[in-house]
């Protein structure tokens, strides 16, 4: 099924916020496909927690368009142990890109959100109607409430001033780029670098943090670049939409597959001690399908080509 165009990318001037993350960076390579001009800021050139900066650099550069991947980010244990930063500057940073953008007449914007916005215990898989409809996993409370107000505002300048804001809840991401600090990554990218590190080291076993148990659906970054892209190409209406493969595994059968992409064939130890943070996240992902939209990268390819990445450099936090 095609869906017709309604925002062309061609001969555009395309801001993409976070470029050089884990999903900006996979953003700006699917952008090289597209005829469009790409702009980007480093952070010491463009703090975007800063509105007069913000201000400034959308007044100077005048993009037509905009993918707002930029924020504070982690897993599990970053969000528990630094609430007020994630709350904070993720506020900011989609206060300061939301109404520049607006004021300077951004032709159309593609905001990021997050699967934690939904209750923890929302029916699965989660349809975008389980938004606000109960209490949120605690250990991303702060995150998941900057996370909608993103949604909101979007929801917002569109219904006020008709402003052609949209919104993308990406399911938990993987890939290339991503950030590899031992206590503040998510499980991919934490559980690639400990597999590997014990293959080296002939270590006899691994820790896997909490029960195993909790369910996650995993979507390659580059997947998602490109429902990012044919969103902001053919998608324009007031309601967010889930993006994932619709498919979950438990973070046990997970690490062994990592484990069997590293080469890491000893032992796994599970230690209870650690949060298994909401017990299942999986996405209806029907209303993305139905536009023609579906991920393309299998689960065991979108890891080997996190490790190949890993193994050329292409780490970060790795300290
Ligand atoms: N990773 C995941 O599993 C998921 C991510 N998302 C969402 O996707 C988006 C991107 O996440 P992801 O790519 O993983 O995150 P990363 O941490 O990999 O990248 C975030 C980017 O934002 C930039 N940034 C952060 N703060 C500032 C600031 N104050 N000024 C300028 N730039 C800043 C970072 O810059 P620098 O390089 O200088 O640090 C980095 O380039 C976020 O909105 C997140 O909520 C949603 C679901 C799952
Ligand atoms: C994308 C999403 O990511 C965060 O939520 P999360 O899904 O819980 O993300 P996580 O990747 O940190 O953990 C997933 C599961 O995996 C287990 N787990 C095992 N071993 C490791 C491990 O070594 N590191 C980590 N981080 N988790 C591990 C861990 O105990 C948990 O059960 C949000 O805070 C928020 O940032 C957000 O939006």
């Amino acid at each position: 099924m095609t869906s017709p165009v309604q925002f062309d990318l061609r001969g555009k001037k395309v801001f993409v916020a976070g470029h050089r993350g884990l999903a900006g960076s996979a953003i700006v390579r699917r952008l090289a496909c597209e005829d469009c001009e790409i702009v980007t800021a480093d952070r010491q050139q463009l703090d975007l927690r800063r509105q007069l900066a913000v201000e400034e650099f959308i007044a100077k550069t005048r993009p037509h368009a905009v993918f707002l991947a930029a924020g504070l980010v982690g897993g599990i244990h970053a969000n528990a142990t630094y609430p007020a930063q994630f709350i904070l500057e993720n506020l900011q940073i989609v206060t300061n890109v939301i109404q520049s953008a607006y004021d300077y007449r951004v032709d159309k914007l593609l905001y990021l959100g997050s699967s934690c916005i939904y209750p923890k215990h929302a029916p699965q898989p989660m349809s975008e109607n389980m938004l606000l409809t109960g209490l949120l996993e605690p250990t991303n409370e702060p995150y998941a409430v900057a996370k909608i107000a993103g949604i909101k505002l979007c929801e917002s300048f569109r219904r006020q001033y008709g402003a052609d804001f949209i919104s993308v809840m990406p399911t938990n991401l993987y890939g290339p780029g991503d950030n590899y600090h031992r206590q503040n990554s998510h499980v991919p990218a934490a559980l690639i670098r400990r597999f590997h590190e014990a293959k080296l080291a002939n270590e006899p076993q691994v820790v896997v943090w909490g029960t195993g148990s909790p369910r996650r659906e995993f979507l390659a970054v580059d997947d998602l670049a490109d429902a990012c892209v044919f969103l902001m190409k053919h998608y324009s209406d007031i309601g967010f939409l889930n993006v994932g493969t619709g498919q979950d595994v438990t973070i046990g059968e997970f690490a062994r597959v990592v484990a069997d992409v590293v080469g890491y064939t000893n032992e796994l130890r599970f230690d209870t001690s650690r949060p298994d943070g909401a017990p299942q996240k999986l996405l209806d992902v029907s209303r993305l399908t139905a536009l023609g939209w579906r991920s393309k990268i299998s689960l065991r390819d979108g890891l080997a080509a996190a490790y190949a990445d890993f193994l050329a450099g292409g780490a970060r936090h790795i300290d």
